[in-house]
């Protein structure tokens, strides 16, 4: 029988998915926090640094040290930037935690990748194998009483949710396929930088990491596993002067005749027994805010005749379902509970 409570520990909880872990699990009816931790303040109440969390956890954080974790918690999710990840599972699963890690540290199956595109060495050869790759809508099978996840990127999760169904049933093209993602600035997390800050991103639209972004051999990783086939992509990274949101547009060439209607019954078939993705009905194409707040991924399709070509637009929050929503989704299913428990939250609109 599933257990019915547990208690975690967030490391990064200074982090804007840390912070978002606890918003979220103030609504989770069997999860208690039972320590919040960073590497730069411990000893001060986190309501210090974040007064949105004044009356809601009255906690001071605690410093990095996985024999306490193992004393106070459960399970830890490591909303830890990536490089520190893979130093930090190892220890915290040695000392017999469950962790869902959120950085992009376990998610390459091969070091070799990882040490290309991350720069930083790869984790334990052992320990990268043990993950599990947490894209539940996909493999939540194989995420059923696991003890170490390795949470999506953002980015990966908005394209293989949008690309997975019509990929797998032989209606797109492997070898065509071209990404063009959009990302508020919140998916960059909390530091400051040139980049992201006030006066370089506001009214400002600009293209990123173009051919380079990390989150390119986990989408083609994902793709070619479930197509059986060595696909490559073209991705195309955004920054968009908003805090939440992303947008990932794909276009692939089109195998056969199928229309817009076609891919919306693949994929309400596809995901029917999947709560947070939600497939529109034709001409309704999602956007960021639709779903900001919530864990949902919302798809919408438009097929082109005159080019041969199908459109898929896919929306998730990048902080929600790219990130603290889908960790504690993946915490759900390894427990052995209801995938969407407390997690059944309205996005917030307007
Ligand atoms: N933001 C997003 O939308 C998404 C983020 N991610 C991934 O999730 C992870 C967290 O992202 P995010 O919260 O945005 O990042 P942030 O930069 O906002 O936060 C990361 C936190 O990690 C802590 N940290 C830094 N170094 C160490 C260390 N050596 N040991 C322990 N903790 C450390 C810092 O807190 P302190 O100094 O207090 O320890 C910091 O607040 C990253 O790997 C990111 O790539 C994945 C999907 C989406
Ligand atoms: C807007 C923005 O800068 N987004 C980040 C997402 C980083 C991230 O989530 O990194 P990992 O998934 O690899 O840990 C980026 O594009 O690098």
């Amino acid at each position: 029988m599933a257990e019915q409570h547990i208690r975690v520990a967030i490391v990064g909880s200074t982090g804007y998915g840390g912070v978002e872990l606890i918003r979220l699990l103030q609504h989770h009816p069997n999860v208690e926090i039972t320590s919040v931790i960073s590497s730069s303040s411990s000893g001060v109440p986190i309501s210090d640094g974040f007064p949105h969390l004044t009356n809601i956890i009255k906690r001071n954080l605690d410093g990095v040290d996985p024999a306490e974790m193992a004393e106070r918690a459960d399970l830890v999710f490591t909303a830890t930037p990536s490089g520190v990840s893979a130093k930090l599972v190892p220890q915290l699963l040695e000392a017999g935690l469950k962790v869902v890690d959120l950085s992009g540290d376990f998610r390459l199956k091969d070091g070799a990748a990882y040490e290309k595109w991350y720069k930083h060495d790869a984790p334990d050869a052992d320990v990268l194998a043990s993950a599990v790759y947490g894209l539940c809508e996909i493999y939540g099978e194989q995420v059923r009483e696991v003890d170490f996840i390795s949470n999506p990127g953002c980015y990966p999760t908005a394209t293989l949710l949008g690309l997975i169904p019509a990929l797998k049933a032989g209606w797109i093209d492997h070898s065509g396929i071209i990404i063009d993602a959009k990302s508020g600035v919140s998916g960059a997390g909390r530091g400051t930088s040139l980049t992201t800050h006030y006066a370089e991103i506001n009214e400002n639209f600009k293209a990123y990491k173009v051919n380079k972004h990390q989150h390119i051999p986990e989408i083609e990783q994902v793709l070619s596993q479930e197509s059986g086939q060595e696909v490559t992509v073209t991705f195309t990274t955004h920054l968009v002067p908003m805090t939440r949101g992303i947008m990932s547009t794909m276009y692939a060439p089109l195998l056969g005749h199928y229309s817009e209607e076609d891919f919306i019954q693949l994929y309400r078939e596809y995901y029917k027994d999947r709560p947070f993705v939600r497939v529109r009905s034709q001409g309704i194409w999602p956007s960021t805010k639709e779903v900001s707040g919530s864990n949902f991924c919302d798809i919408g399709f438009a097929v082109d005749e005159r080019t041969g070509r199908v459109t898929v637009i896919s929306v998730i929050d990048n902080v929600v379902k790219g990130a603290a929503g889908q960790a504690i989704q993946n915490l759900n299913l390894m427990m052995g509970w209801e995938e969407s428990l407390g997690l059944a939250f309205t996005p917030v609109y307007p």
